[in-house]
Protein backbone atom coordinates (compact mmCIF):
# COMPACT_ATOMS: atom_id res chain seq x y z
CA UNK A 1 0.00 0.00 0.00
CA UNK A 2 1.04 3.89 -0.78
CA UNK A 3 1.78 5.38 2.85
CA UNK A 4 -0.70 8.35 3.22
CA UNK A 5 -0.69 10.36 6.10
CA UNK A 6 -4.21 11.80 5.36
CA UNK A 7 -6.04 8.58 3.97
CA UNK A 8 -8.48 6.46 5.55
CA UNK A 9 -7.93 6.18 9.21
CA UNK A 10 -10.16 2.93 9.80
CA UNK A 11 -10.61 -0.13 7.66
CA UNK A 12 -14.12 -1.78 7.27
CA UNK A 13 -17.74 -0.40 9.09
CA UNK A 14 -17.75 2.05 12.04
CA UNK A 15 -19.44 -0.58 14.93
CA UNK A 16 -19.94 2.03 17.64
CA UNK A 17 -23.20 2.88 18.98
CA UNK A 18 -23.57 6.27 17.19
CA UNK A 19 -22.91 5.04 14.03
CA UNK A 20 -25.22 2.11 14.77
CA UNK A 21 -27.76 4.84 15.06
CA UNK A 22 -27.12 6.12 11.55
CA UNK A 23 -27.29 3.57 10.08
CA UNK A 24 -30.74 1.78 11.66
CA UNK A 25 -31.98 5.31 10.86
CA UNK A 26 -32.23 4.62 7.24
CA UNK A 27 -34.24 7.11 6.23
CA UNK A 28 -33.66 10.92 6.23
CA UNK A 29 -35.19 13.90 4.76
CA UNK A 30 -32.69 16.65 3.20
CA UNK A 31 -33.92 20.51 3.98
CA UNK A 32 -32.26 22.79 1.00
CA UNK A 33 -33.29 26.37 2.47
CA UNK A 34 -31.52 29.99 1.51
CA UNK A 35 -31.50 33.30 -0.24
CA UNK A 36 -32.16 30.93 -3.31
CA UNK A 37 -35.76 30.08 -2.41
CA UNK A 38 -36.65 34.22 -2.83
CA UNK A 39 -36.09 34.37 -6.38
CA UNK A 40 -36.80 30.35 -6.93
CA UNK A 41 -35.02 29.91 -10.09
CA UNK A 42 -35.76 33.80 -12.01
CA UNK A 43 -33.85 36.29 -12.49
CA UNK A 44 -34.12 39.70 -14.41
CA UNK A 45 -37.31 38.18 -15.53
CA UNK A 46 -35.58 35.20 -16.82
CA UNK A 47 -36.13 31.89 -15.89
CA UNK A 48 -33.42 29.40 -15.71
CA UNK A 49 -34.23 25.25 -15.57
CA UNK A 50 -31.15 24.46 -13.73
CA UNK A 51 -30.57 23.66 -9.99
CA UNK A 52 -32.66 26.81 -8.00
CA UNK A 53 -29.71 27.18 -5.37
CA UNK A 54 -27.16 27.26 -8.11
CA UNK A 55 -29.59 30.27 -9.64
CA UNK A 56 -27.06 32.82 -8.87
CA UNK A 57 -24.03 30.96 -11.16
CA UNK A 58 -26.21 30.33 -14.03
CA UNK A 59 -27.36 34.06 -14.08
CA UNK A 60 -24.01 34.91 -13.41
CA UNK A 61 -24.89 37.11 -10.27
CA UNK A 62 -21.89 39.44 -8.90
CA UNK A 63 -22.09 37.88 -4.68
CA UNK A 64 -22.88 41.35 -2.94
CA UNK A 65 -25.75 41.60 -5.82
CA UNK A 66 -26.89 37.86 -4.82
CA UNK A 67 -26.60 38.70 -0.84
CA UNK A 68 -28.66 41.80 -0.96
CA UNK A 69 -31.46 39.49 -0.85
CA UNK A 70 -30.94 39.27 2.37
CA UNK A 71 -32.88 42.30 2.60
CA UNK A 72 -36.03 40.14 1.20
CA UNK A 73 -35.40 37.32 4.16
CA UNK A 74 -38.26 37.36 6.41
CA UNK A 75 -39.95 33.83 6.25
CA UNK A 76 -43.34 35.37 8.33
CA UNK A 77 -44.89 31.31 7.39
CA UNK A 78 -41.88 29.66 9.27
CA UNK A 79 -42.68 27.45 11.91
CA UNK A 80 -40.07 25.23 13.20
CA UNK A 81 -42.02 22.92 15.52
CA UNK A 82 -44.83 22.53 12.00
CA UNK A 83 -41.50 21.51 9.98
CA UNK A 84 -40.26 18.54 12.61
CA UNK A 85 -44.10 17.32 13.31
CA UNK A 86 -44.02 16.82 9.21
CA UNK A 87 -41.00 15.08 9.13
CA UNK A 88 -42.16 13.06 12.06
CA UNK A 89 -45.20 11.78 9.92
CA UNK A 90 -42.98 11.51 6.88
CA UNK A 91 -41.56 8.47 9.26
CA UNK A 92 -37.92 10.19 9.03
CA UNK A 93 -35.51 9.45 11.96
CA UNK A 94 -33.11 12.46 10.80
CA UNK A 95 -33.31 15.68 9.03
CA UNK A 96 -29.81 17.06 6.84
CA UNK A 97 -29.95 20.88 6.90
CA UNK A 98 -28.53 23.17 4.91
CA UNK A 99 -26.75 25.42 7.29
CA UNK A 100 -24.32 26.90 4.68
CA UNK A 101 -25.21 26.35 0.80
CA UNK A 102 -22.27 27.27 -2.07
CA UNK A 103 -24.11 31.21 -1.24
CA UNK A 104 -22.40 31.78 2.07
CA UNK A 105 -25.68 32.97 3.69
CA UNK A 106 -26.00 31.07 7.18
CA UNK A 107 -28.64 30.20 8.88
CA UNK A 108 -27.42 30.78 12.30
CA UNK A 109 -26.07 33.79 13.17
CA UNK A 110 -22.18 33.33 12.90
CA UNK A 111 -19.77 35.65 14.30
CA UNK A 112 -17.26 34.98 11.53
CA UNK A 113 -19.58 36.22 8.77
CA UNK A 114 -22.02 38.92 8.14
CA UNK A 115 -24.10 36.89 5.29
CA UNK A 116 -26.31 35.34 8.31
CA UNK A 117 -30.01 35.21 9.73
CA UNK A 118 -28.80 37.92 12.14
CA UNK A 119 -28.39 40.31 9.32
CA UNK A 120 -31.64 39.65 8.01
CA UNK A 121 -35.55 41.32 9.22
CA UNK A 122 -35.89 37.63 10.52
CA UNK A 123 -33.15 38.15 12.89
CA UNK A 124 -33.54 35.14 14.67
CA UNK A 125 -31.46 32.13 14.79
CA UNK A 126 -33.20 29.56 12.08
CA UNK A 127 -31.35 26.48 12.65
CA UNK A 128 -31.19 26.94 16.53
CA UNK A 129 -35.04 26.58 16.24
CA UNK A 130 -34.72 23.59 13.75
CA UNK A 131 -32.53 21.63 15.86
CA UNK A 132 -34.56 21.91 19.33
CA UNK A 133 -38.05 21.44 16.89
CA UNK A 134 -36.47 17.97 15.71
CA UNK A 135 -35.31 17.32 18.63
CA UNK A 136 -37.97 17.18 20.54
CA UNK A 137 -39.70 15.11 18.13
CA UNK A 138 -37.11 12.54 18.51
CA UNK A 139 -35.48 13.44 14.95
CA UNK A 140 -31.91 13.57 14.99
CA UNK A 141 -30.80 16.26 12.97
CA UNK A 142 -27.27 16.66 10.49
CA UNK A 143 -25.65 19.04 9.22
CA UNK A 144 -24.77 20.03 5.36
CA UNK A 145 -22.24 22.33 5.18
CA UNK A 146 -20.64 23.67 1.96
CA UNK A 147 -16.89 23.78 1.93
CA UNK A 148 -16.95 25.62 -1.12
CA UNK A 149 -18.48 29.91 -0.40
CA UNK A 150 -19.12 32.41 -3.34
CA UNK A 151 -19.88 35.32 -0.74
CA UNK A 152 -16.04 34.55 0.96
CA UNK A 153 -13.10 36.76 -0.88
CA UNK A 154 -10.80 34.36 0.38
CA UNK A 155 -12.27 31.12 -1.45
CA UNK A 156 -9.78 30.28 -4.68
CA UNK A 157 -11.11 27.32 -7.04
CA UNK A 158 -7.23 26.48 -7.35
CA UNK A 159 -4.18 27.80 -6.11
CA UNK A 160 -1.76 29.13 -8.70
CA UNK A 161 0.44 31.56 -6.94
CA UNK A 162 1.81 32.63 -3.24
CA UNK A 163 -1.01 34.45 -3.21
CA UNK A 164 -3.71 31.94 -3.65
CA UNK A 165 -2.37 30.32 -0.88
CA UNK A 166 -2.19 33.25 1.71
CA UNK A 167 -5.88 33.92 1.03
CA UNK A 168 -6.82 30.18 0.94
CA UNK A 169 -5.21 29.81 4.17
CA UNK A 170 -7.63 32.48 5.63
CA UNK A 171 -10.40 30.67 4.40
CA UNK A 172 -9.79 27.46 5.62
CA UNK A 173 -9.37 29.27 9.04
CA UNK A 174 -12.43 30.61 8.76
CA UNK A 175 -14.22 27.50 7.79
CA UNK A 176 -12.37 25.68 11.04
CA UNK A 177 -14.34 28.88 12.74
CA UNK A 178 -17.80 28.35 11.62
CA UNK A 179 -17.47 24.07 12.14
CA UNK A 180 -16.10 24.35 15.54
CA UNK A 181 -19.12 27.26 16.14
CA UNK A 182 -21.91 24.73 14.93
CA UNK A 183 -20.19 22.18 16.97
CA UNK A 184 -20.19 24.24 20.32
CA UNK A 185 -23.37 25.63 19.55
CA UNK A 186 -25.56 23.11 18.54
CA UNK A 187 -23.87 19.97 20.01
CA UNK A 188 -26.88 17.60 19.81
CA UNK A 189 -26.03 17.01 16.15
CA UNK A 190 -24.80 13.54 15.14
CA UNK A 191 -23.13 14.31 11.27
CA UNK A 192 -21.84 16.47 9.11
CA UNK A 193 -22.40 16.28 5.32
CA UNK A 194 -19.91 18.49 3.69
CA UNK A 195 -20.23 19.36 0.06
CA UNK A 196 -18.36 21.89 -2.50
CA UNK A 197 -15.61 20.01 -1.92
CA UNK A 198 -14.46 19.42 -5.26
CA UNK A 199 -12.36 21.65 -6.46
CA UNK A 200 -8.56 21.64 -7.04
CA UNK A 201 -8.05 24.39 -3.64
CA UNK A 202 -9.29 21.44 -1.36
CA UNK A 203 -7.64 18.54 -3.08
CA UNK A 204 -4.18 20.30 -2.83
CA UNK A 205 -5.48 20.87 0.45
CA UNK A 206 -6.12 17.17 2.14
CA UNK A 207 -4.17 17.64 5.04
CA UNK A 208 -6.95 20.65 5.63
CA UNK A 209 -9.92 17.51 5.14
CA UNK A 210 -8.60 15.29 7.49
CA UNK A 211 -7.80 17.68 10.32
CA UNK A 212 -11.62 18.67 9.69
CA UNK A 213 -12.68 15.13 10.27
CA UNK A 214 -10.61 14.98 13.23
CA UNK A 215 -11.13 18.21 14.59
CA UNK A 216 -15.08 17.72 14.72
CA UNK A 217 -14.71 14.17 16.13
CA UNK A 218 -12.61 15.72 19.00
CA UNK A 219 -15.70 18.46 19.67
CA UNK A 220 -18.51 15.80 18.78
CA UNK A 221 -17.60 12.22 20.11
CA UNK A 222 -19.60 9.83 17.78
CA UNK A 223 -20.24 12.63 15.14
CA UNK A 224 -20.23 10.89 11.57
CA UNK A 225 -18.93 12.34 8.99
CA UNK A 226 -19.26 12.43 5.17
CA UNK A 227 -16.69 10.67 2.27
CA UNK A 228 -17.41 13.51 0.32
CA UNK A 229 -15.49 15.89 2.53
CA UNK A 230 -12.35 13.99 2.09
CA UNK A 231 -9.31 14.22 0.01
CA UNK A 232 -5.51 12.07 0.32
CA UNK A 233 -2.26 12.89 0.52
CA UNK A 234 -2.47 12.75 -3.50
CA UNK A 235 -6.35 14.72 -4.00
CA UNK A 236 -7.80 11.32 -4.53
CA UNK A 237 -11.68 11.54 -3.61
CA UNK A 238 -13.95 9.82 -1.22
CA UNK A 239 -11.63 6.90 -1.21
CA UNK A 240 -7.81 7.06 -0.99
CA UNK A 241 -4.88 6.02 -3.16
CA UNK A 242 -5.36 2.79 -1.47
CA UNK A 243 -9.05 2.28 -2.02
CA UNK A 244 -10.18 2.83 1.44
CA UNK A 245 -12.90 4.83 2.31
CA UNK A 246 -13.00 7.95 3.82
CA UNK A 247 -14.82 9.12 6.44
CA UNK A 248 -17.36 7.02 8.26
CA UNK A 249 -20.12 6.56 4.85
CA UNK A 250 -19.47 6.93 1.06
CA UNK A 251 -21.95 9.85 -0.25
CA UNK A 252 -21.37 9.55 -3.86
CA UNK A 253 -24.64 8.55 -4.38
CA UNK A 254 -26.77 11.54 -5.42
CA UNK A 255 -29.41 11.65 -7.39
CA UNK A 256 -28.64 7.42 -8.54
CA UNK A 257 -28.41 4.50 -6.93
CA UNK A 258 -26.13 1.17 -7.16
CA UNK A 259 -27.20 -1.34 -9.02
CA UNK A 260 -28.44 -4.34 -7.36
CA UNK A 261 -26.68 -6.54 -9.45
CA UNK A 262 -23.76 -5.00 -10.47
CA UNK A 263 -22.74 -3.12 -7.85
CA UNK A 264 -22.81 -5.20 -4.84
CA UNK A 265 -19.44 -4.04 -3.72
CA UNK A 266 -21.28 -0.89 -1.96
CA UNK A 267 -22.76 -3.46 0.36
CA UNK A 268 -19.15 -3.96 2.22
CA UNK A 269 -19.30 -0.47 3.37
CA UNK A 270 -21.70 2.03 5.07
CA UNK A 271 -23.21 4.90 2.18
CA UNK A 272 -25.97 7.25 2.18
CA UNK A 273 -27.79 8.37 -1.27
CA UNK A 274 -29.85 11.93 -1.61
CA UNK A 275 -32.71 12.42 -4.19
CA UNK A 276 -34.58 14.81 -5.32
CA UNK A 277 -38.23 15.16 -6.22
CA UNK A 278 -38.14 17.07 -9.94
CA UNK A 279 -34.45 16.22 -11.29
CA UNK A 280 -32.17 18.79 -10.34
CA UNK A 281 -34.26 21.28 -7.51
CA UNK A 282 -32.78 20.95 -4.53
CA UNK A 283 -33.33 24.52 -3.56
CA UNK A 284 -37.09 25.97 -3.90
CA UNK A 285 -37.68 26.28 -8.17
CA UNK A 286 -41.02 28.22 -8.39
CA UNK A 287 -41.68 26.20 -12.02
CA UNK A 288 -41.60 22.45 -11.19
CA UNK A 289 -43.34 21.92 -15.03
CA UNK A 290 -39.44 22.13 -16.11
CA UNK A 291 -38.76 18.49 -15.39
CA UNK A 292 -40.50 15.23 -14.40
CA UNK A 293 -41.64 15.13 -10.73
CA UNK A 294 -41.59 12.03 -9.30
CA UNK A 295 -44.59 10.49 -7.85
CA UNK A 296 -44.38 8.82 -4.00
CA UNK A 297 -44.32 5.63 -5.71
CA UNK A 298 -41.11 6.37 -7.35
CA UNK A 299 -39.70 7.73 -3.80
CA UNK A 300 -40.75 4.75 -1.97
CA UNK A 301 -38.94 2.18 -4.46
CA UNK A 302 -35.78 4.56 -4.20
CA UNK A 303 -35.86 4.51 -0.55
CA UNK A 304 -36.62 0.55 -0.65
CA UNK A 305 -33.45 -0.21 -3.01
CA UNK A 306 -30.84 2.08 -0.71
CA UNK A 307 -32.01 -0.16 2.09
CA UNK A 308 -31.98 -3.39 0.48
CA UNK A 309 -28.07 -2.84 -0.73
CA UNK A 310 -27.28 -1.79 2.75
CA UNK A 311 -27.80 2.18 2.75
CA UNK A 312 -29.51 5.03 3.79
CA UNK A 313 -31.62 7.48 1.51
CA UNK A 314 -32.52 11.41 1.84
CA UNK A 315 -35.37 12.88 0.34
CA UNK A 316 -34.94 16.51 -0.27
CA UNK A 317 -37.73 19.08 0.34
CA UNK A 318 -36.70 22.84 -0.71
CA UNK A 319 -38.89 25.31 1.41
CA UNK A 320 -40.25 28.30 0.32
CA UNK A 321 -39.05 31.57 0.78
CA UNK A 322 -42.11 32.63 3.37
CA UNK A 323 -41.07 29.34 5.35
CA UNK A 324 -44.24 26.87 4.07
CA UNK A 325 -43.67 24.02 2.16
CA UNK A 326 -45.22 23.70 -1.44
CA UNK A 327 -48.27 21.37 -1.68
CA UNK A 328 -46.39 18.42 -3.65
CA UNK A 329 -43.40 18.06 -1.13
CA UNK A 330 -46.77 17.76 1.78
CA UNK A 331 -48.22 15.21 -0.30
CA UNK A 332 -45.14 13.18 -0.34
CA UNK A 333 -44.17 13.49 3.10
CA UNK A 334 -48.08 12.28 3.61
CA UNK A 335 -47.89 9.34 1.28
CA UNK A 336 -44.33 7.63 2.56
CA UNK A 337 -45.74 8.38 5.91
CA UNK A 338 -48.32 6.26 5.50
CA UNK A 339 -46.17 3.76 3.53
CA UNK A 340 -43.69 3.46 6.70
CA UNK A 341 -46.81 3.82 9.18
CA UNK A 342 -47.72 0.22 7.71
CA UNK A 343 -44.20 -1.17 6.94
CA UNK A 344 -41.74 0.62 8.54
CA UNK A 345 -40.06 -2.85 10.31
CA UNK A 346 -38.79 -3.38 7.02
CA UNK A 347 -37.05 -0.26 6.26
CA UNK A 348 -35.82 0.91 10.07
CA UNK A 349 -32.95 -1.26 11.33
CA UNK A 350 -32.63 -3.15 8.16
CA UNK A 351 -29.80 -4.08 5.82
CA UNK A 352 -28.86 -6.28 2.75
CA UNK A 353 -30.13 -9.62 2.71
CA UNK A 354 -27.35 -10.97 0.33
CA UNK A 355 -29.99 -12.76 -1.73
CA UNK A 356 -30.11 -12.47 -5.26
CA UNK A 357 -32.39 -9.90 -6.55
CA UNK A 358 -35.50 -10.86 -8.49
CA UNK A 359 -37.56 -8.97 -10.43
CA UNK A 360 -40.42 -8.37 -8.27
CA UNK A 361 -38.67 -6.00 -5.62
CA UNK A 362 -36.11 -5.93 -2.87
CA UNK A 363 -35.10 -7.85 0.15
CA UNK A 364 -33.97 -6.34 3.26
CA UNK A 365 -32.84 -7.95 6.22
CA UNK A 366 -33.19 -7.87 10.05
CA UNK A 367 -32.52 -10.24 12.78
CA UNK A 368 -33.54 -13.81 11.83
CA UNK A 369 -36.23 -12.09 9.30
CA UNK A 370 -35.99 -11.04 5.79
CA UNK A 371 -38.44 -9.03 4.72
CA UNK A 372 -39.78 -8.77 0.58
CA UNK A 373 -40.75 -6.08 -0.25
CA UNK A 374 -42.67 -6.44 -3.73
CA UNK A 375 -43.45 -3.83 -5.99
CA UNK A 376 -44.19 -5.84 -9.26
CA UNK A 377 -46.80 -8.78 -8.86
CA UNK A 378 -46.30 -11.40 -11.02
CA UNK A 379 -49.05 -13.01 -13.17
CA UNK A 380 -48.29 -16.01 -12.09
CA UNK A 381 -49.27 -15.03 -8.74
CA UNK A 382 -46.13 -16.43 -7.57
CA UNK A 383 -42.95 -15.00 -5.58
CA UNK A 384 -39.22 -16.64 -6.78
CA UNK A 385 -37.38 -16.95 -4.23
CA UNK A 386 -33.61 -17.87 -4.55
CA UNK A 387 -32.32 -18.47 -0.80
CA UNK A 388 -28.46 -19.17 -0.10
CA UNK A 389 -26.90 -22.24 0.08
CA UNK A 390 -27.40 -23.72 3.19
CA UNK A 391 -31.04 -21.39 3.98
CA UNK A 392 -34.33 -22.80 4.13
CA UNK A 393 -37.59 -20.83 4.43
CA UNK A 394 -40.02 -22.12 7.16
CA UNK A 395 -42.44 -19.52 7.24
CA UNK A 396 -44.24 -16.27 5.31
CA UNK A 397 -46.43 -14.01 6.10
CA UNK A 398 -48.20 -10.70 4.97
CA UNK A 399 -47.63 -8.60 7.57
CA UNK A 400 -50.65 -8.25 8.48
CA UNK A 401 -50.10 -11.78 10.28
CA UNK A 402 -52.11 -13.62 7.07
CA UNK A 403 -49.30 -16.91 6.00
CA UNK A 404 -49.15 -17.32 2.11
CA UNK A 405 -47.85 -20.59 0.64
CA UNK A 406 -44.28 -21.44 0.41
CA UNK A 407 -43.69 -24.07 -2.45
CA UNK A 408 -39.89 -25.81 -2.44
CA UNK A 409 -39.54 -26.06 -6.11
CA UNK A 410 -35.62 -26.45 -6.53
CA UNK A 411 -32.28 -26.59 -4.46
CA UNK A 412 -32.71 -23.56 -2.47
CA UNK A 413 -35.37 -22.18 -4.46
CA UNK A 414 -38.83 -21.11 -3.48
CA UNK A 415 -42.41 -20.14 -4.88
CA UNK A 416 -43.98 -17.95 -2.16
CA UNK A 417 -47.29 -17.49 -3.02
CA UNK A 418 -48.97 -13.89 -3.38
CA UNK A 419 -51.67 -13.12 -1.10
CA UNK A 420 -55.06 -14.21 -2.23
CA UNK A 421 -55.92 -10.31 -1.92
CA UNK A 422 -53.38 -8.47 -3.56
CA UNK A 423 -52.78 -5.32 -1.60
CA UNK A 424 -53.34 -1.83 -3.35
CA UNK A 425 -49.94 -0.94 -3.41
CA UNK A 426 -46.31 -2.26 -2.29
CA UNK A 427 -46.54 -4.32 0.55
CA UNK A 428 -44.58 -6.86 3.11
CA UNK A 429 -44.34 -10.19 3.36
CA UNK A 430 -42.01 -11.65 6.40
CA UNK A 431 -39.85 -14.70 5.68
CA UNK A 432 -39.05 -16.96 8.99
CA UNK A 433 -35.87 -18.40 7.60
CA UNK A 434 -33.46 -21.55 9.18
CA UNK A 435 -29.69 -20.81 8.36
CA UNK A 436 -26.77 -23.01 7.90
CA UNK A 437 -28.88 -26.42 7.20
CA UNK A 438 -26.99 -29.09 6.06
CA UNK A 439 -29.32 -31.36 4.55
CA UNK A 440 -28.91 -33.95 1.63
CA UNK A 441 -31.71 -33.25 -1.00
CA UNK A 442 -33.41 -34.61 -3.61
CA UNK A 443 -31.99 -32.46 -6.43
CA UNK A 444 -29.51 -33.58 -8.71
CA UNK A 445 -27.45 -31.26 -11.20
CA UNK A 446 -28.14 -31.35 -14.87
CA UNK A 447 -24.61 -32.59 -16.79
CA UNK A 448 -23.87 -30.54 -19.81
C1 LIG B 1 -21.97 20.96 -10.30
O1 LIG B 1 -22.89 19.97 -9.91
C2 LIG B 1 -23.39 20.07 -8.66
C3 LIG B 1 -24.68 19.61 -8.42
C4 LIG B 1 -25.25 19.68 -7.16
C5 LIG B 1 -24.51 20.21 -6.13
C6 LIG B 1 -25.09 20.32 -4.77
N1 LIG B 1 -25.11 19.01 -4.09
C7 LIG B 1 -26.48 18.75 -3.69
C8 LIG B 1 -26.58 17.96 -2.42
C9 LIG B 1 -27.10 20.13 -3.58
O2 LIG B 1 -26.67 20.83 -2.41
C10 LIG B 1 -26.53 20.77 -4.84
O3 LIG B 1 -26.65 22.18 -4.85
C11 LIG B 1 -23.23 20.66 -6.34
C12 LIG B 1 -22.65 20.58 -7.59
Amino acid sequence: EIPLKYGANRLGKRSDAAMKKFRDNRLGAFIHWGLYAIPGGEWNGKMYNGAAEWLKSWAKVPADEWLRLMDQWNPEKFNAKVWAKMARKMGVKYVKITTKHHEGFCLWPSKYSNYTVAQTPYKKDILGELVKAYNDEGIDVHFYFSVMDWSHPDYRYDIKSKDDEVAFARFLEFTDNQLKELATRYPTVKDFWFDGTWDASIKKNGWWTAHAEQMLKDLLPGVTINSRLRADDYGKRHFDSNGHLMGDYESGYERRLPDPVKDLKVTRWDWEACMTLPENQWGYHKDWSLSYVKTPLEVLERIVHAVSMGGNMVVNFGPQADGDFRREEKEMADAIGKWMQQYGECIYGCDYAGWDKQPWGYYTHKGKEVYMIVFNPPYSKHLVVKTPKGTKILKATVTNGKEVAVTETARNEYNVDMPAKAPEGPFVIKLQIEENVSSADKYRDALT
